[in-house]
């Protein structure tokens, strides 16, 4: 099955249109002013009519209220929200049933115990985005190019439908996919080059990286199922 694959913290024309040339299945804009990524709902709206139907719009908040998100739903007219800050379960399902959008909740994850904070989440989020735990001193709850330990996720159970995020990049997304067979992933500043500035080379870089992954674990499944034959 084709991975999908979320562009996240788009600010041009030129980067939405090459996310979905590429065949990106999620458009990510972030409404985070102290973000590089950061955008204003109407440019954000703008951009994401020239890809309206060819990928998910996808609104990245952080904590945000009813008036914020009033704002944003209403110019971006987006197809998901992405809450990537603590909101509580009751939070997401307050926001579920006000916009009537799903909503993908973001957890970061740095060991087993973070993981575990998805169980109150089930059945409440859609789907969830795991992300790595921002370093220290960085003022910015997502977008910050670094990865968490991927073999935490064997624990998950197979029915929890996820994103893989954090630091991926064309150099390690292969070997992110092998470890954690994820479906989705996600990626921002491994496709930059500098904070906040999309490379349309990386991007492309990326997805190359993706299909290569995608035929490398075809073969091997295929292998390892003639050897149990
Ligand atoms: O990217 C940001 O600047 C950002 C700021 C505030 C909240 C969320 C943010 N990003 C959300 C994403 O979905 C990123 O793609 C995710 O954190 C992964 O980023 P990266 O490690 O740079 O690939």
């Amino acid at each position: 099955m084709k991975t999908e694959v979320k562009i996240c913290g788009l600010k041009t024309a030129e980067a939405v249109d090459k996310a979905v040339a590429l065949g990106a299945s999620h458009a990510g804009f972030i409404f985070f002013p102290r973000s590089p990524r950061n955008i204003e709902p109407d440019d954000a709206g703008r951009l994401a009519d020239r890809i309206r139907g060819k990928a998910k719009i996808v609104a990245v908040t952080v904590d945000a209220d009813n008036d914020d998100l009033d704002e944003i739903v209403s110019a971006l007219s987006p197809d998901m929200l992405q809450l990537h800050g603590n909101e509580s379960p009751d939070r997401v399902l307050t926001v579920k049933a006000v916009y009537g959008l799903p909503v993908i909740k973001a957890l970061s994850i740095r060991d087993a115990d973070d993981l575990r904070r998805i169980e109150p989440y089930i059945g409440i989020a859609d789907r969830f985005l795991l992300d790595a735990k921002p370093p220290k001193g960085s003022d910015l709850p997502g977008g910050n190019g670094v990865s968490f330990d991927w073999r935490l996720l064997d624990m998950l159970d197979e029915s929890v439908d996820y994103m893989l995020s954090g630091g991926l990049n064309a150099d390690n997304i292969g070997e992110a996919l092998a470890v954690t067979g994820a479906k989705a992933v996600d990626t921002s500043s491994g496709v930059e080059s500098a904070p906040g500035v999309k490379d349309l080379n990386r991007m492309e870089e990326f997805f190359k990286a993706v299909a290569r992954a995608e035929t490398d674990i075809i073969a091997r499944d295929g292998a390892l199922a003639g050897r149990s034959k």
